[in-house]
């Protein structure tokens, strides 16, 4: 094992993660030049456009070392979004090393703190890469106090270099291997290998990438899932250069990948460990007792109605659904009916981002028209008779006189920020609800701990974070628990008719005004109509807030001055196409931003 190190990169967006990754694939001669196509991580077209890497690759890589020996380096990639900071940290927890990427022109950036404890917490020996230095204005002395000031670990030894060019790129190379500690699994053991990532792929299944801790797994082996305790046949094994390369085994301490037949990808669960249940080739020993440490059953924290614009288009949505789901094992839907908007699915996922992609992937990759409702997070309401049941649709809440309690999730949130900014974002965490339980210097870098209802992070908290901010605080947070909480459902009427899909359920504290703000945004957005709409805002049978939409359809074609019947044609077909993500409720047509209007809501 001492000639294997593996390692991942940290990086804030943009400086230079993937050009870096691609530099040293290149080097090590995994891919030929003309294989190079920019960006070979990032596999997923959204991801190159978000530039966000949402699943984690890998790749193989041999390197000649100065020292005469060969080395076998894993570079592992990981996600760098708070929605998917459970695949960072499980990916970073498969590695000895990382290269912290610091753009020698900009300093360190907020976004690469948090990955960056995370990989301190995991004992990771971080390793700091100062990039872009053929930039005019790369200033390494600089990014090298900022990186000892706000991260707080010594960067006398940080390598410039510049991805780009290509200079630097042995030396981190070398730092890699002497820097970098050799795995420390014990090849004798029973077999563990944790999963650090795993897709669906449609010629042969679930692929799983996977570290092996311990032991030895080869080709054929049977294996088994610790945490969902399903077993399956080793069929095929490899690694990836970034290529697959078969291989016959996989040792203690080595990246590659396992096919086993598996169809769901819920089988296949990042963060557990494969074991075996019969003897293989690696000894007695076959069946580890302990998983390895830090597996989490990832659940959706955040649910919207998905509906089809379109009534006929509700298969198709399902199909889409069901085939982006093959991929991302976070996905959760059902199907739901809504008065207003007719046959739908109710959607989880893990966050506001993931809900935006799948959002994307439906209309761009599988050509949906979408009306999406506000996401919302999931109560537990304590009905009158003492049953608790779990709401994940403010639609669905049961009536007042029927819930005895309703509990909200919450979050304990770090948020990381340099100290000039502590101020203002105490101010937005008090707003969101927020209550104090730390706060920690790490030079110039503070980290406030908070316990915050993760209903005031889905509406809009990370976007607020970052405009106070200037982009320079960041963010994790997980679940602590449901808290008794007093929320309301807000009701919506259009003409006196509650609009099920535009319910939403906020603090008693703020409801009248959300109330009054949502429905003045939904006067803003709503166009005129043949009739006058009245928009109210309602908590149970009381009235919040109103707003009327004066009737004005007639005015598209006023300008027409009768005559020009081409003209107006054109005009209502414009109108028509406009139309296209719009519902008709009633006799009102609602947009598709209208359902989102809760989002839209200032502060
Ligand atoms: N001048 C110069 N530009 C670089 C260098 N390294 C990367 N870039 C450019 O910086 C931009 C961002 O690089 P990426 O490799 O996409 O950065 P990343 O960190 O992977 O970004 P995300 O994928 O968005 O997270 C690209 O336009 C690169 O061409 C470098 O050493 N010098």
């Amino acid at each position: 094992m001492n000639h294997i190190r593996n390692f991942s990169i940290i990086a804030h967006i943009d400086h230079g993660k993937s050009t870096l990754a691609d530099r040293l694939i290149q080097r090590c001669g995994g891919l030929a030049d003309r294989e190079m196509e920019a960006q070979v991580l990032d596999s997923m077209d959204i991801e190159k456009e978000r530039g966000i890497t949402i699943k984690a690759q890998t790749a193989a890589l041999h390197y000649k070392a100065l020292d005469g020996k060969v080395y076998n380096l894993n570079l592992i990639d990981t996600p760098g979004h708070v929605d998917f900071s459970y695949e960072v940290s499980r990916s970073l927890s498969a590695c000895e090393g990382a290269l912290l990427v610091v753009d020698a022109s900009q300093g360190v950036e907020a976004q690469t703190v948090a990955n960056c404890y995370t990989a301190l917490d995991l004992h990771v020996e971080v390793v700091p890469v100062l990039n872009k230095m053929d930039l005019p204005n790369a200033d390494p002395e600089n990014a090298r106090t900022e990186i000892e000031d706000v991260i707080g670990i010594d960067a006398t030894d940080a390598i410039p270099c510049s991805a780009k060019t290509g200079m630097g790129i042995e030396e981190i190379l070398e730092a890699v291997v002497a820097r970098v500690p050799p795995p420390r699994g014990n090849p004798d053991a029973a077999l563990r290998a944790m999963i650090i990532d795993s897709w669906f792929d449609a010629y042969v299944g679930v692929v799983m990438l996977v570290r092996v801790v311990d032991g030895r797994l080869a080709k054929g082996d049977r294996i088994k899932m610790m945490a969902s305790g399903a077993m399956y046949n080793a069929d095929s094994l490899g690694v990836f250069t970034p290529n697959n390369e078969p291989r016959q085994s996989l040792e203690a301490g080595e990246v590659g990948y396992i096919i086993a037949g598996i169809k769901e990808l819920q089988a296949a669960k990042v963060g557990d460990t494969v074991t075996l249940i019969k003897p293989g080739t690696g000894g007695a020993a076959f069946t580890a007792t302990e998983p390895l440490p830090g597996f989490k059953e990832i659940q959706p924290q955040v649910f919207a109605g998905l509906y089809p614009t379109e009534a006929s288009e509700y298969e198709s949505l399902r199909d889409a659904l069901e085939k982006l789901k093959l991929n991302d094992s976070s996905l959760h839907y059902e199907p739901e009916v809504s008065q207003a908007l007719g046959f739908g699915f109710r959607c989880g996922f893990l966050g506001l981002l993931h809900m935006e992609i799948v959002q994307e992937r439906l209309e761009r990759e599988f050509d949906q028209d979408l009306i999406t409702t506000a996401p919302s997070v999931v109560y537990q309401v304590v009905k009158t008779g003492g049953e608790v049941i779990m709401v994940e649709n403010p639609s669905k809440m049961p009536d007042v006189g029927k819930m005895s309690e309703i509990r909200e999730p919450i979050v304990t949130v770090h948020l990381y920020m340099p100290q000039e900014y502590v101020g203002v974002v105490m101010t937005l965490a008090n707003q969101k609800r927020g209550i104090q339980m730390n706060m920690a210097y790490h030079g110039r870098q503070v980290m406030l701990t908070y316990e915050m209802p993760l209903g005031e992070i889905v509406l809009d908290f990370f976007d607020k974070l970052k405009s106070v901010s200037r982009g320079y605080a960041s963010m994790d947070y997980e679940f602590k628990e449901y808290r008794a909480s007093d929320v309301v459902k807000v009701d919506i009427l259009l003409n006196g008719e509650k609009v099920d899909a535009l319910s939403i359920i906020v603090h008693r504290s703020q409801s009248q005004y959300r109330g009054r703000a949502v429905v003045s945004k939904m006067r803003e957005i709503i166009s005129r109509q043949m009739y006058d709409v009245a928009i109210q805002a309602a908590i149970g049978v009381n009235i919040i807030a109103r707003e009327t939409i004066k009737a004005l359809r007639k005015n598209v074609l006023a300008k027409c001055y009768g005559g020009d019947v081409s003209r107006k044609r054109k005009l209502l077909e414009k109108q028509k196409a406009g139309k296209k993500r719009m519902k008709q409720i009633g006799s009102v047509e609602v947009p598709q931003e209208a359902f989102l209007a809760i989002l839209q809501v200032e502060d």
